[in-house]
């Protein structure tokens, strides 16, 4: 029988979610107060837009914001009394805390969170494929049932995810070390570049940009996000400032006096980073990346660009996404194509054949 899965907030998360769903076979219906987001949802293949008269689910997921996930969670629980209902807030305490204390019997509740997501928020943003190789926590409380837990995991599964179990507290203290706190750190560092000339800004490569992609995040979602994990995030962040307090110490020292203890200092956190770096998981043991990069250099003249998407449609192959790397004044830049593994020798091959100086 066909799994009938309504989604309620047909956002980043909820429109991808539908999309890939769909793609695998199982009846979608999409609920969200925006009548544009649903239309656009189902323009992009996420499901049919649920109407008065649309059936009753047998799994409600509610992707709408943190702060207003527990009420549409409660509201799902009571209208549909067969149905499971999880919702897939960044956290998890606070979400199972409202609806305990709502009365409503929370049996067929289980919450989730998939680990996946972009820096950009809304319907146009989502991707068929961003739960792929992703982790995807379902986080029971002491009375959901078996049957609730399973047809979560069969929806995690179905997307690609690898399907992790833990509890609310547990969960909510990893995912402020592993999310929220680095949210927060990247915003502290591309703040600290609001008033800089236009000519260091300009100097800005790779490094900056792989630090501070997610400052471009949505602010209401993650002011939401930190305040519904406060303690967490708190605690993470505490552990910060003592470093922060340690190396502006050292550089005290360096600056204003002998120095003393001051190499050793700045060397010892730089060497905490590398072996904090080294434990980050690939993509959770899932399949390898569904695209690889080939890098193309592309000379900073009117139409360039347009030249070498022409050639890589002329090869036949698909590009899947594309990014430009490009210097402020450089006379080249770097365009990134995305392209998937099986296209990466024949690309290669046929735009050094056109002349173009092409890089793995
Ligand atoms: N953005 C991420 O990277 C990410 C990753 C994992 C989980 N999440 C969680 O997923 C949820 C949705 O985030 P998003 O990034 O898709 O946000 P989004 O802003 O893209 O989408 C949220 C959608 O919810 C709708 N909405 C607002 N109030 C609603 C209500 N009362 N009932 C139903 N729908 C309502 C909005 O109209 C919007 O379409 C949040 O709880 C967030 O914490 C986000
Ligand atoms: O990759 C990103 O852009 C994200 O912000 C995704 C990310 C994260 O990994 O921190 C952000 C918040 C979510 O709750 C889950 C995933």
């Amino acid at each position: 029988m066909t799994t009938h899965v309504r989604i309620v907030g047909a956002g980043l998360i909820g429109t991808s979610l539908g999309i890939a769903l769909s793609g695998k076979g199982f009846r979608v219906s999409l609920d969200d107060p925006s009548p544009t987001a649903v239309r656009l949802a189902r323009d992009l293949r996420a499901g049919e837009i649920a109407a008065a008269d649309t059936d009753a689910p047998d799994v409600v997921v509610v992707a709408a914001p943190p702060d207003v996930a527990a009420d549409v969670v409660v509201a799902a629980l009571e209208r549909w009394p067969d149905a499971v209902v999880t919702d897939v807030a960044s956290v998890k305490e606070s979400v199972l805390h409202s609806v305990l204390d709502s009365g409503v019997d929370p049996s067929r509740y289980v919450g989730s969170h998939p680990m996946a997501g972009r820096e950009r928020s809304g319907t146009a943003a989502a991707r068929a494929d961003l739960f792929e190789g992703r982790a995807w926590v379902i986080v029971p409380h002491e009375t959901s049932t078996q049957a609730a837990v399973a047809a979560l995991r069969e929806i995690a599964l179905a997307v690609g995810s690898l399907v992790l179990v833990m509890p609310a507290h547990e969960h909510d203290e990893a995912v402020a070390a592993v999310s929220h706190v680095p949210q927060l750190a990247a915003s502290i560092v591309a703040a600290c570049l609001r008033d800089l000339p236009e000519s260091a800004v300009g100097l800005a490569g790779p490094g900056l940009r792989d630090v501070t992609r997610i400052a471009a995040s949505d602010p209401r979602l993650w002011t939401q996000i930190l305040a519904g994990n406060a303690p967490a995030v708190r605690a993470v962040m505490r552990l910060v400032r003592d470093q922060v307090d340690d190396v502006v110490n050292a550089l005290d020292a360096l600056v204003d006096a002998d120095g003393a203890g001051a190499l050793g200092t700045l060397s010892r956190v730089l060497e905490a980073g590398n072996l904090g770096r080294a434990r980050i998981p690939g993509k959770h043991g899932a399949p390898p990346a569904a695209y690889e990069v080939v890098s193309v250099v592309v000379p900073d003249e009117p139409g360039a660009l347009a030249r070498l998407l022409g050639d890589v449609g002329e090869a036949g192959i698909n590009l899947e996404d594309l990014h430009l790397e490009h210097g402020l004044g450089q006379a080249v830049g770097v365009a990134e194509l995305s392209v998937v593994p099986a296209s990466v020798e024949p690309l290669h091959t046929e735009l050094a054949r056109l002349g173009w100086r092409v890089h793995d």
